[in-house]
């Protein structure tokens, strides 16, 4: 098979069916489009049962922001979809888009939204907010490129912020330990503001002064609708699944070839810069591939023919959480949130809960997501534990935080192995080593999916439209 106009994606996750869509409508379009994915379904880690009855469960994510232009460019993608009419959204007020909890000292403790905590202790801070404040002004910046969440806010803000604030927010973002993790993964521009005026109180100023510029680039009816009513996060019926499943249809009406099932076991890049993709017995040669794999997989698949980029996408490390739906009828909650998180100071099992039926009901039912694990999944649970097991666990805890005694109408557990990538100190700079050797080394590899430039659902989808765009322009078709 000739190799010219062949496009390979391998992974079949939000980001390699979102990187199939967008080669699929561009002009030439590649001649032949080929994704590879390992397992039996796509989708990726967007994984929502439907039970017989209805109601939905998520596996995987289950909200979306409006915001930015990565949230602009998901909604765009929806309604180009047709899916619209699909979209749920949470009510720009609504007690769950305001309330977040913290559990600490066995105690549920809701975060400060009032400007009131700037003058007054409030719980779990030890200090009037004000105080992290006075701490930004006094302390002078630091000549560090990069550091750690923890240590970022710890020393501007104070300790106190750092535990019960931005400690929780990694653990409900990545599920990882904040004193690992880059301040650039969600903190950037605080960064930004402290090296460019030496205080973030006055860069955050400034930015809440500046009018933002009018977009340069497509906003869609649903994204204006959304930016009108003020969304805070929104969903789809049926679950977020619908949105890989409409992809799948999508791609395979413009002749992408989806292959389940067919994990990609070699990559060979030629000395005439054509590549080999091989997936057991097949192979398939190609002008461009497309990599959607997290950096792991795609090191085993380098490491032959690369060590130094295999060793380089190796250190780009996963963690494992332990994911537990749960249903009972009824309300049992006492108080509307988007759920609660747990410091890691309070060596709990618990990473947080999701009051699922809280943003978006689903009848006279109440259903909770309990995350557990993440960083910590080895050192709390070894290398054996199972599914039942688990469940115990969680509903233990939900026992004592919540105080949900009786046995859930149904549950389901999922042990997600390796799926959120940790952006730990110096990511950046990983990332950029990355790319200038697959530049050098003439690799005809473009690198996206959330192990890379962003975690989220929204910047998948982002950057491999982006990526699909840049590789248009040189497209060897
Ligand atoms: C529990 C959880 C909750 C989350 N919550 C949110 C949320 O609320 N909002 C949000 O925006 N984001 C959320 N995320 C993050 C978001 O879901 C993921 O970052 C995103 O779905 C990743 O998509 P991806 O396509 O880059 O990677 P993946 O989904 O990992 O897809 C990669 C694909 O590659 C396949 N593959 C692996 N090896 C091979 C191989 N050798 N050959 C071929 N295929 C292979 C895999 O089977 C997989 O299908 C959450 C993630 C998790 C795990
Ligand atoms: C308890 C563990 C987790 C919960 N959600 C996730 C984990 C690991 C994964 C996750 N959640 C969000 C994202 C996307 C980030 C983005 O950039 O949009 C991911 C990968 C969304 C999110 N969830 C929480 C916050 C503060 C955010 C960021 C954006 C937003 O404000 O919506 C908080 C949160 N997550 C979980 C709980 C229980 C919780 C708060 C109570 C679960």
């Amino acid at each position: 098979m000739g190799s010219s106009g062949t496009v390979a994606i391998l992974g079949g996750g939000i980001s390699g069916l979102a990187a199939a869509y967008k080669l699929s409508q561009i002009h030439p379009a590649p001649k032949r489009i080929v994704l590879f994915e390992a397992a039996s379904r796509l989708g990726g880690w967007i994984h929502s049962s439907r039970n017989e009855d209805g109601v939905v469960y998520e596996h995987g994510p289950r909200t979306l922001r409006p915001v930015g232009e990565s949230g602009i460019t998901t909604l765009n993608l929806v309604q180009e979809l047709g899916l619209q009419e699909q979209v749920i959204n949470v009510p720009y007020g609504h007690p769950s888009s305001l309330n977040r909890y913290v559990y600490v000292d066995s105690k549920l403790i809701r975060l400060p939204t009032q400007l009131s905590a700037l003058f007054k202790t409030t719980p779990p801070f030890h200090k009037p907010l004000l105080a992290a404040g006075l701490r930004d002004l006094f302390t002078s910046k630091s000549s560090k490129d990069d550091e750690s969440m923890f240590d970022f806010v710890s020393r501007r803000l104070g300790p106190d912020i750092a535990e019960f604030a931005i400690d929780p927010l990694v653990r409900g973002v990545c599920a990882g330990d904040a004193k690992e993790i880059s301040v650039k993964f969600l903190l950037k521009s605080l960064k930004e503001a402290e090296q460019k005026y030496g205080r973030i109180t006055f860069g955050l100023l400034t930015s809440a002064l500046r009018k933002p510029p009018p977009p340069t680039y497509h906003v869609s009816d649903l994204a204006k609708k959304a930016q009108l009513e003020r969304w805070p996060v929104w969903s789809l019926q049926g679950g977020l699944q619908s949105l890989p499943e409409s992809l799948v249809e999508k791609v395979t009406n413009a002749g992408v070839e989806l292959y389940v099932e067919s994990p990609c076991t070699d990559l060979e890049v030629r000395k005439d810069g054509s590549l080999v993709v091989r997936s057991g017995e097949e192979e398939l040669h190609c002008c461009n591939v497309i990599s959607a794999l997290p950096s792991f997989k795609l090191s085993e698949l380098v490491e032959k023919a690369h060590p130094t980029l295999a060793k380089l996408l190796k250190s780009i490390d996963s963690v494992t959480v332990g994911l537990v739906n749960l249903e009972w009828t009824g309300q049992r909650l006492d108080h509307d949130a988007f759920g609660f998180l747990v410091p890691s100071s309070q060596n709990s099992p618990l990473l947080g809960v999701v009051y699922d039926t809280c943003s978006f009901p689903q009848g006279d039912r109440t259903i909770l997501t309990a995350m557990m694990g993440g960083k910590w999944f080895k050192s709390l649970f070894g290398d054996h534990v199972n599914e039942e097991a688990l469940l115990k666990i969680a509903l233990g805890q939900l026992q004592s935080v919540l105080g949900i005694s009786d046995p859930p109408a149904r549950a389901q557990v999922h042990i997600l192995r390796q799926c959120i990538p940790q952006y730990i100190v110096g990511h950046c700079d990983r990332v950029e080593k990355i790319r200038r050797y697959v530049d050098d080394n003439r690799l005809g590899l473009v690198l996206i999916g959330a192990s890379f430039d962003g975690v989220s659902v929204n910047d998948c989808i982002h950057n491999a439209t982006k990526a699909v765009e840049q590789l248009a322009t040189k497209l060897k078709i």
